[in-house]
């Protein structure tokens, strides 16, 4: 498949889900002017065709990429999440495609962690059900089952980017710290890692989990796990809704095994802010139900837009793909008076050679070559000559293995 270069009005970025008018500023000042924006997430026919037509699309954590979707994207040559989760896609498909798939590692991991300290506090002074309490006209001043904050310990559960954020704030309060990762973890603070997961949902006041989501982390807190909590205990959950089997979480919490609970994220989530929530854990007044806002602040949202909109920039313009999910990444310099070449193939022996022979036999001298690969595709950049380079992308895309080639002017 070949997508040969396009002036820059010509290109169509596609931002979904309310992506922040920061990033279309970027694009704009990068001269980019058709950008299409909706303001929610797209399924089924209507994605299949409006992926169809763009050449990169931007999206939060509800359009689904799946294999099927991206079957339909014939021009597509990167997708932005401006998120940090990438789940929503199909990163396989995407690679096998030659899309290159970017999204915003940190700019919102600020706003869970300060999400999920409130959320901690409230529910061990009980403020969800006291305060649902007095919306009805009741009145429930008590000191019993309140807590403070200060000496209880936390469990995190993936000591990442979020994890860590939330163990130095943590400590900054007085909490005592614990975590459990798949991967050995420098512990930030006084905090500890604990080898088991039911050894840390033991010792813990309260856990809180950042995992991605992964065949691993699907439903890895399910009736069992809560039962090796404490009793009284506290689950908050903002990373994905597959992580907790919600049915049993609501169990749990009708049996009065836990104090109280915050959720973020859900198996099933609203497409839209018009559509209806539906979970097992409505009318739990000593559950925070938030509508997966744990990266939705102006200041994250803001700098994702930025963050990501340059990625795809960089991509579009010069070939960068550093920071990429799913592609091998390659960190370019300018090519000032020269054309270059951007081919991505299947990761199989020989291309590489057929490549050169490309330029070998046509007597087409490279001015420079960058390649990277992984273990499914190659990406290699050339630099050449003007002159050559409509014969030079020609002759790439007949080399077998060859996914897509481009060329930037
Ligand atoms: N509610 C919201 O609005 C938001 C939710 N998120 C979710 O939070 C997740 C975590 O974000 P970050 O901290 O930035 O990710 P990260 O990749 O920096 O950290 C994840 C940690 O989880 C660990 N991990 C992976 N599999 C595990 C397993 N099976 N058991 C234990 N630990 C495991 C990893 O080793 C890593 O240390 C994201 O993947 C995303 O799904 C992120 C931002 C906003
Ligand atoms: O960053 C993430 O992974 C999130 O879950 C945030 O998703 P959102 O952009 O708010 O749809």
């Amino acid at each position: 498949m070949t997508k040969p270069s396009l002036d820059k009005d010509k290109i169509k970025f596609l931002l979904l889900e309310g992506v922040h008018p920061s990033a279309i500023e970027v694009l704009r000042s990068a001269g980019y002017s058709q950008i299409e924006t909706v303001p929610m997430a797209l399924q089924g026919g209507e994605l299949k065709a409006k992926i169809a037509d763009v050449h990169f699309i931007g999206i939060r954590s509800q359009s689904q990429l799946t294999a099927d979707v991206l079957a339909h994207a014939s021009r597509l040559a990167a997708v932005g999440c401006f998120c940090i989760g990438t789940n929503q896609v199909d990163l396989n498909a995407a690679r096998e495609r030659g899309i290159a798939v970017f999204n915003a590692p940190y700019s919102n991991t600020r706003s869970v962690a300060e999400l999920v300290l409130a959320e901690a506090i409230l529910l061990l002074r009980g403020v969800p059900e006291k305060s649902a309490l007095a919306h009805r006209g009741g009145w429930l001043k008590s000191a019993v089952n309140s807590y403070e904050i200060r000496g209880k310990t936390l469990g995190i559960i993936g000591y990442g980017s979020i994890g860590t954020q939330l163990s130095v704030l943590a400590e900054a309060l007085g909490m005592k710290v614990a975590f459990y990762d798949v991967v050995s973890k420098l512990p930030l603070g006084n905090a500890r890692q604990v080898a088991k997961l039911l050894e840390l949902l033991a010792q813990s006041d309260i856990v809180t989990l950042h995992v991605p989501e992964t065949a691993a982390t699907q439903w890895m807190i399910g009736a069992a796990e809560i039962a090796a909590m404490k009793p009284g205990g506290i689950l908050i959950n903002a990373s994905r809704g597959t992580v907790v089997d919600i049915d049993a979480l609501a169990a749990a919490l009708n049996a009065k095994k836990l104090l109280g609970a915050a959720l973020d994220v859900f198996p099933v989530e609203p497409g839209s802010n018009k559509d209806e929530f539906v979970s097992p854990l409505r009318g739990l007044d000593n559950v925070i139900l938030t509508p997966h806002i744990g990266g939705s602040t102006m200041e994250a949202q803001a700098n994702i837009g930025v963050e990501v909109a340059e990625k795809l920039v960089k991509y579009s313009d010069n070939g960068t793909s550093t920071s990429s999910v799913n592609f091998p990444e390659v960190a370019l310099p300018a090519h000032p008076g020269k054309h270059r070449l951007l081919h991505i193939h299947r990761n199989v022996p020989g291309v590489l050679a057929d490549i050169n022979q490309v330029f070998a036999g046509n007597g087409i001298n490279i001015a420079s070559q960058f390649l990277q690969t992984n273990e499914a595709i190659g990406y290699v950049v050339i630099d050449i000559d003007a002159a050559h380079s409509d014969l030079a992308l020609t002759k790439l895309a007949e080399v077998p293995g060859t996914i897509r080639s481009r060329v930037l002017f």
